[in-house]
């Protein structure tokens, strides 16, 4: 096979989603109404190839980190979900160590190596070639340059080969460095690093995240608003829905981000995504003119009813990341969200269609930013509609609003323990990141 033969994925990329690590799920037996999909038959070379160069890899040629099987998702056509395994309780302790941030720490959790410039701190007889075990500073204490055993609160995250020494990484300036630092041989989980696996034809992204983009449910040739796109996750897979046809227009705040979208967009050969600097609150003007030519829809801000489905995967407190080894968020910020979310929504109801659709999503947990939000809009948009979703993987939404008990069923809430899930749901649709997804019609009222 070439991959190129392989891809129907050239029009219908596969997201691949991974699950973070293991949870005994203590299960509620809340009702879901999965709705199967038409099912994409992944082509079996697809599957294979990725297994081989995981397998091939060094992280999965030791017994401490068994390839992890890849599994196409029972209902999500285009998803394949690759367990993670562990933790791996028999990894040795090898008293070269070295120190990373919460931030390395979790990009490790997830399968990536030590980029140079992420190494906080490395015993001081550390040299290239070096058994070394990696450690996080869970309350940031850690001084770059640290040349002893840290004593400090830290979590052994695996273990790995010193690709530098340490003078050859603290001997310049943070700025100067470049490369792997620290290869991981033996992660504490075993979480696939995708990088170069057929990056024309893959996305990694958190299974809610999948599931967002299937609720929206874009059509080929219709114009799709994605409000708050980077890195363009969620842009790329409308747009691979819409078989990459009609627009899809993705807005985000810096430049640095827009560049990133439009690069994920090129490496998946998306032609209908055109993304902008722009401020999604800003979105909509009555004194906007809009092409008439769907595919260009030109620079924002857009007239009134320009588009036919829009979503707002909104700016959040992101407390349903995972994995997550810490976190300094001030109760100042987590309280500005709910107003900073409300500020795109009058230009998200006003550019949509009437009878079109409306997703809202966050990777948030509070009550503030999820059933608080979808209350507020009910509220405040009367032309608002809330509509059940399909696909339906998640638990309803949680009580403590006005919303009433058929409203919290139309929601789809995705806790990271996993227990509100339906009994008969599929292992990794339990173990995925905290997420929530509402939708809405726009009706003419
Ligand atoms: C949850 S992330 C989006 C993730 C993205 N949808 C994906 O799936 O890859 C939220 C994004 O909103 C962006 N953002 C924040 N304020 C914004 C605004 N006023 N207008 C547009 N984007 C904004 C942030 O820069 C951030 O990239």
């Amino acid at each position: 096979m070439s991959v190129a033969g392989s891809i129907r994925l050239f029009s219908r990329h596969i997201r691949v989603a991974t699950r973070h690590c293991r949870y005994a799920a203590n299960m509620s037996s809340i009702p879901t109404s999965p709705a199967p999909l038409p099912r994409l038959s992944l082509d079996p070379d697809v599957e294979s190839h990725i297994k081989k160069t995981y397998c091939n890899s060094q992280e999965y040629s030791n017994k401490a980190a068994p390839c992890p099987p890849v599994e196409p998702h029972p209902v999500l056509p285009d998803v394949l979900v690759i367990p993670t395994t562990g933790p791996h309780p028999n990894l040795q302790h090898h008293t070269k160590e070295i120190m990373v941030d919460i931030h390395c720490g979790a990009a490790i959790l997830r399968g990536a190596h030590i980029f140079a410039p992420g190494v906080l701190g490395a015993t001081a007889d550390v040299q290239a070639g070096d058994q070394v075990s990696v450690y996080v500073d869970v309350e940031g204490k850690c001084l770059r340059g640290f040349q002893k055993p840290y004593s400090g609160p830290r979590v052994f995250v695996g273990n790995g080969v010193a690709r530098m020494s340490r003078d050859d990484i603290f001997s310049v300036a943070q700025e100067q460095l470049s490369g792997i630092g620290v290869e991981m041989t033996s992660p504490l989980y075993g979480c696939p690093p995708l990088n170069d696996v057929m990056s024309d034809s893959i996305f990694l992204q958190n299974l809610p995240s999948t599931v967002a983009g299937h609720v929206l449910d874009p059509q080929p040739g219709e114009r799709v608003l994605d409000m708050c796109a980077a890195p363009g996750g969620k842009t790329t897979h409308l747009a691979t829905l819409m078989s990459n046809q009609g627009a899809v227009i993705a807005l985000d705040k810096s430049q640095g981000k827009v560049d990133k979208v439009m690069a994920n967009a090129r490496r998946l050969g998306l032609t209908c995504i055109q993304a902008y600097m722009f401020d999604g609150g800003k979105a909509a003007s009555e004194a906007a003119v809009c092409e008439k030519d769907e595919t260009s829809l030109g620079d924002p801000p857009y007239p009134p009813n320009t588009f036919d489905r829009v979503l707002v995967d909104a700016p959040c407190s992101a407390l349903g990341q995972r994995p997550a080894l810490g976190n300094k968020m001030k109760l100042k910020t987590l309280k500005s969200y709910p107003s900073y979310q409300r500020r795109l929504f009058p230009a998200a109801v006003q550019v949509l269609k009437t009878g079109c659709t409306l997703v809202y999503s966050t990777c948030t947990l509070t009550l503030e930013e999820n059933e608080g939000q979808v209350e507020w809009l009910l509220n405040t948009f009367p032309c608002l509609e809330l509509v059940p979703q399909t696909p339906y993987l998640g638990g309803p939404g949680l009580s403590g609003t006005s919303l009433t008990q058929d409203q919290l069923q139309m929601l789809q809430r995705f806790e990271p323990w996993g227990d509100n899930r339906g009994e008969n749901s599929h292992p990794s649709d339990r173990d995925t990141i905290g997420f929530f997804i509402a939708k809405f019609i726009k009706r003419a009222r």
